[in-house]
């Protein structure tokens, strides 16, 4: 049989989401995710797959300890199994599509096969990259590593979040701060980060708007363990809030996101020690920020729905009430995300409004774990850009039913509205087979 399965495997920075992909529909076979990955509570995954017509699923629980090379190795060896993929096995992947979050200055897409003569090269170049994305880079690169060692007959392609960005124009990449003396891997401006889910979203949102892409114009909040906004005019983004790394822009479950910089001196005053993180070396400023800041500093967990449950319990179950310190300090890491999220989705929504060539919004649009789980946080978003629709007395606004109650990608506002919300489940590992496919067939193989 020919390999006849393209996977999809994206490593978050708490998560690892993988699915296989029929290379002839591009039906999807297998998806699943693993959950807690290099968390405080042990990994688990979860995935099903269809067999005789039914759709079956399998859950596993890991040891606490389980690395992150471990639980996907676990993952392969699981859904490659001869019960779901017959007795060819692995032999049917004909490609592995890999998120690589930082992909430094390359402008495309990168597809290699184990004994390639540039394999080496570019396992070398993406590592000197990894201390720009230390949550994701490196965990990344140690799964490409596996699947070209233990599929060598399949191309892995690194699609990189960093790509759909390269239309920021240079003022706004460029920091205002002096070249250093040493020579760094990659210059030091904006890059921007969830590039694959910013592409899926446009893709979507076009298709669900009748209009071409080129035309269409969103203002996007990806909110997950990491989030991110980006502004997209005429099909292409123009601004986001992720920098030089990841860390930049809204604060997240593990991240501080933006602080005034002098502050880690002053909190960690021997920043530049290294600290060992999962087998290599970082600096302890990188560690402070990317690992013990962000909502588990501010209240002790970096689950969102349970601080919207503390922060707002419900009367109905008073045995779930949380302790009185439990409640204020989710409230307020609720209110300070809600907060860093208006500064930026504010500007954005006015670039739009004010832009010369086309000023038509298309849609502010939620999507990442909180962003298409949160009822709350939209609905807060959305009443606080109300005045906007009573200044244009346009009777629009957030329709509550659709908001809370409507399942997948939807309108969370009333017709009229001048701000048009909807929510999108994105699907980065479809955008990734999309551009591994592309990349595949240009290159003739
Ligand atoms: N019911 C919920 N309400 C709000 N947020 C939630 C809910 N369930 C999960 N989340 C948030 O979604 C996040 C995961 O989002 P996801 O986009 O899958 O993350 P990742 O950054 O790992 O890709 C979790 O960290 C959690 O904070
Ligand atoms: C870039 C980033 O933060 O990715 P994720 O949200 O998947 O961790
Ligand atoms: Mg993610």
């Amino acid at each position: 049989m020919a390999a006849d399965l393209d996977l999809a495997v994206n490593c978050g920075s708490s998560s690892i989401k993988f699915a296989l992909y029929s290379t002839e529909t591009r039906n999807v076979v297998v998806s699943g995710s693993a959950s807690n990955v290099q968390g405080d509570a042990p990994a688990s995954y979860k995935f099903s797959h269809s067999a005789g017509g039914k759709e079956q699923e399998r859950t596993k629980e890991l040891e606490a300890s389980t690395s992150y090379e471990d639980v996907f190795r676990e993952i392969l060896k699981d859904v490659t199994s001869e019960d779901i993929l017959g007795s060819e096995r692995e032999k049917r992947i004909r490609l592995v599509a890999h998120r690589i979050v930082h992909g430094g200055t390359a402008d495309a897409p990168i597809l290699i096969r184990h004994g390639d003569k540039e394999e080496q090269e570019v396992l070398d170049r993406m590592e000197e990259v990894s201390s720009f994305a230390p949550l994701h880079n490196h965990h990344a690169m140690l799964i490409v590593k596996e699947c070209l060692e233990h599929l060598p007959e399949s191309y892995s392609v690194l699609c990189f979040d960093t790509l759909f960005h390269q239309t920021i124009p240079q003022y706004r990449r460029q920091y205002a701060i002096s070249t250093p003396p040493h020579k760094t891997p990659v210059p030091l401006v904006k890059y921007g980060f969830h590039g694959l889910s910013y592409a899926n979203i446009l893709d979507q949102m076009a298709e669900e708007l009748g209009k071409p892409k080129e035309q269409v114009n969103l203002v996007v909040a990806h909110l997950g363990s990491g989030g991110s906004c980006c502004l997209i005019q005429n099909g292409k983004s123009t601004q986001t809030t992720m920098g030089v790394t990841p860390l930049e822009g809204l604060p997240g479950g593990t991240r501080s996101g933006t602080v005034d910089p002098s502050l880690i001196f002053h909190h960690t005053p021997d920043c530049s020690e290294t600290v060992k993180w999962s087998g290599r070396d970082i600096t302890k400023g990188e560690y402070v920020l990317n690992k013990e800041s962000g909502f588990k500093a501010l209240c002790g967990t970096n689950n969102f729905g349970t601080i919207i449950s503390r922060a707002y319990p419900s009367s109905s179950s008073p045995d779930d009430a949380p302790s009185n310190e439990e409640h204020m300090s989710s409230r307020l890491t609720y209110q300070l995300y809600l907060d860093h999220l208006l500064s930026f989705l504010a500007p954005y929504l006015s670039s739009v409004f004010s832009s010369q060539d086309n000023a038509t919004l298309d849609g502010l649009v939620f999507s990442g774990g909180i962003g298409e789980k949160s009822a709350q946080l939209r609905r807060d978003v959305l009443e606080h850009f109300a005045w906007i629709e009573r200044l244009a007395s346009s009777g629009g606004g957030v329709d509550e039913a659709r908001n809370e109650k409507g399942e997948g990608r939807r309108e969370i506002t009333k017709a009229g509205s001048r701000v048009r919300a909807w929510v999108v489940e994105t699907s980065e590992e479809d955008e990734m087979i999309r551009m591994a496919e592309e990349e595949l067939k240009k290159q003739g193989k």
